[in-house]
């Protein structure tokens, strides 16, 4: 598709997206522009005609009076209609579009496979984009607004010019295709400006973000970063630098071209000089066209700034929407199956055979071979060294990954085979890395709305935080379960510590009924005497379902019915505490060296 055809295509759609959420301001909004668009040809031209022929020629007060009384009601109802729309009727609309907008763009972000959130090409191009969407449908509609209104004003005046003189038509029609092939050359220019400066202004947008985002305040208290840092921004501060040295020259000549020789030269000097020898040594026009003809042309003057400017205004929505298009018309790979399977209720076998994985744009598999079998309610425990593989194998349980060679089976049948969103209903998971919201703490427990009114819900999560262990802190919360979490939106909204915080992950594990408890790393920031006592509750509270855990502390593996010890992808050792440290390998090893630790400690 040609590029031409690709803006238009993309703004149409963006343009057809406002119509169909928000129809009544779109017509209204192009309606009140076309409106302007006429004022500034009937009067810009016709009144000034009308009045200055009435003074000079036929001395008549009548027409000058109906003229300024059309001019006045005119102007009036416009500006009472303008002022309406844009302050009352247009806010109110807005807010319409952007709420569709972002939460078609918030379902889509959701079903899109979690893999494409790790894939920084995609999530440069799309993610991003889909982030950035406030405002931008409204603007597509504000650029045709614009182009309508200038395409009236400057054909308007066209056709005037066309009747009252058509000789000068001549020079205008020079001077704007002069001016236009200038300004679509200066856009290339300026584009490859950008471009060039693009990634130095990300580089410096990241290097100021690592300076205020709490994220890094502490690493940029107690090192040395700071200079690095320093270092690479002025460097990428001096390069900007360059890129405005190499191309501010060919900018400005082409401003001047456009600004001063076609316009100010051609079409307001030249062509004022010529109108006034016809008028004055001619007589082939009158004071009346005079002043219209020339006041037209200068109104024409940056109404044609504006038509181009809508014209590059669509131009850089195409990239935008281009983009955002992109990320729309993502399909998931993990797409559910037709005819879904149903989902069994109580816990079931989960078994993995000959199960390997690779990252996309990863040479390396990081799971080889994995073979496991998970029988209902058994307490598996997962331990190994950094980057074993464990978290990996979590999430392919989770299918937030589908595997790359071999096969995970729920009840008899492979996990393809449920909906992804039933499937993963079967699990209680406190992530390793878990976020807490800015929302309340019953929501971020529940992780869904929760009414303060509903009483059996409150004590539902009352419950799990007991069991995560957090009752006590509860207790000392002077809003209890409506306490607000980050200072995100509140200066009252409650931190956490990091073992708090992690606490509040660990009830979301419990709080709905599942079949299965994941929990990665549940209580790393734990002390490891709270570890212990914690994990024993939770193996304790989790009764009758199926628990994987994750832990780097082999005292609380004791616990577990079965363990797998997993390096480089693989698992190398399977079986019971006792079996395993009869076994003398790996995992005694490891063992006994933590449990040295704690004894000398
Ligand atoms: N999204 C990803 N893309 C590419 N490689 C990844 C991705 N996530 C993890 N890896 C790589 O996979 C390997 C296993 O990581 P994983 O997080 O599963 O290990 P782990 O055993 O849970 O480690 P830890 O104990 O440190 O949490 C690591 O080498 C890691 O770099």
């Amino acid at each position: 598709m040609g590029k031409r055809a690709e803006i238009i295509r993309n703004n149409w759609f963006m343009l057809g997206y406002v119509f169909r959420v928000v129809p009544r301001y779109a017509v209204v909004h192009l309606f009140m522009q076309a409106l302007f668009g006429l004022f500034d040809v009937m009067w810009g031209i016709l009144l000034i005609k009308l009045v200055v022929d009435a003074v000079t020629i036929s001395q008549s007060f009548t027409p000058v009076l109906l003229a300024a009384g059309g001019y006045l009601l005119y102007g009036s109802l416009i500006q009472i209609a303008a002022g309406y729309v844009y302050e009352i009727f247009a806010p109110i609309q807005l807010q319409k579009l952007d709420k569709a907008m972002q939460e078609e763009l918030f379902v889509k972000a959701i079903k899109m496979d979690y893999s494409r959130y790790h894939n920084p090409e995609f999530f440069n191009q799309f993610v991003w984009a889909a982030s950035q969407t406030e405002g931008k449908a409204a603007a597509v509609l504000d650029h045709a607004a614009a182009l309508l209104k200038n395409i009236i004003t400057v054909s308007g005046i066209l056709t005037a010019l066309l009747v009252l003189n058509p000789l000068g038509v001549v020079v205008v029609l020079v001077g704007m295709a002069a001016r236009f092939i200038i300004t679509v050359y200066s856009n290339k220019v300026r584009f490859r400006s950008e471009l060039e400066s693009k990634p130095l202004e990300r580089k410096k947008s990241y290097i100021s973000r690592v300076f205020y985002l709490p994220d890094y305040a502490k690493e940029l208290r107690t090192s040395r970063i700071a200079a690095p840092l320093m270092d690479d921004y002025g460097d990428a501060n001096g390069a900007m630098q360059q890129v405005v040295r190499k191309y501010s020259p060919r900018i400005i000549v082409l401003q001047v071209l456009n600004n001063y020789v076609f316009r100010v030269l051609l079409m307001d000097g030249v062509y004022f000089a010529y109108t006034a020898y016809q008028v004055i040594v001619l007589h082939t026009i009158s004071y009346g066209t005079f002043a219209a003809v020339t006041n037209g042309v200068w109104t024409m003057g940056w109404s044609l700034n504006n038509l181009i400017d809508s014209v590059t205004a669509f131009q850089k929505n195409n990239l935008y929407i281009r983009k955002l298009r992109g990320f729309l018309e993502e399909e998931p790979q993990m797409a559910d199956s037709s005819h879904p399977a149903v989902m069994p209720e109580s816990p079931k076998e989960i078994k993995l055979s000959n199960v390997s994985f690779t990252y996309e744009n990863s040479g390396k598999p990081t799971l080889v071979d994995i073979n496991m079998t998970i029988r209902p309610k058994e307490k598996i425990a997962i331990v190994g060294y950094n980057g074993a593989g464990k978290s990996t194998l979590i999430k392919l349980l989770l299918r937030l990954y589908d595997v790359t060679e071999g096969e995970i089976v729920y009840d008899s049948k492979n996990i393809k085979a449920y909906r992804a969103e039933d499937y993963r209903a079967q699990f209680g998971v406190a992530f390793q890395d878990f976020q807490l919201f800015a929302a309340s703490l019953a929501e971020n427990v529940w992780m869904d709305q929760v009414a303060e009114g509903d009483r059996e819900l409150n004590a539902r999560v009352v419950q799990a935080l007991h069991k995560a262990d957090f009752g006590e802190r509860l207790s000392r919360l002077n809003r209890g379960l409506q306490t607000e979490l980050t200072r995100e939106f509140s200066d009252e909204g409650q931190i956490f510590s990091g073992g708090e915080a992690q606490k509040i992950a660990i009830a979301r594990a419990f709080v709905r009924p599942c079949s299965v408890l994941i929990l990665d790393e549940p209580s790393s920031a734990l002390d490891p005497i709270s570890e212990y006592n914690l994990n024993r509750a939770m193996l304790e509270a989790a009764g009758d379902k199926t628990v994987i855990f994750i832990s780097h502390r082999l005292s609380t593996t004791r616990l577990a019915d079965r363990i797998y010890m997993m390096e480089h992808g693989k698992i190398i050792e399977s079986g019971s505490h006792d079996e395993l440290m009869r076994l003398n390998g790996s995992y005694a090893h490891l063992f006994q060296l933590q449990a040295g630790r704690y004894q000398t400690a």
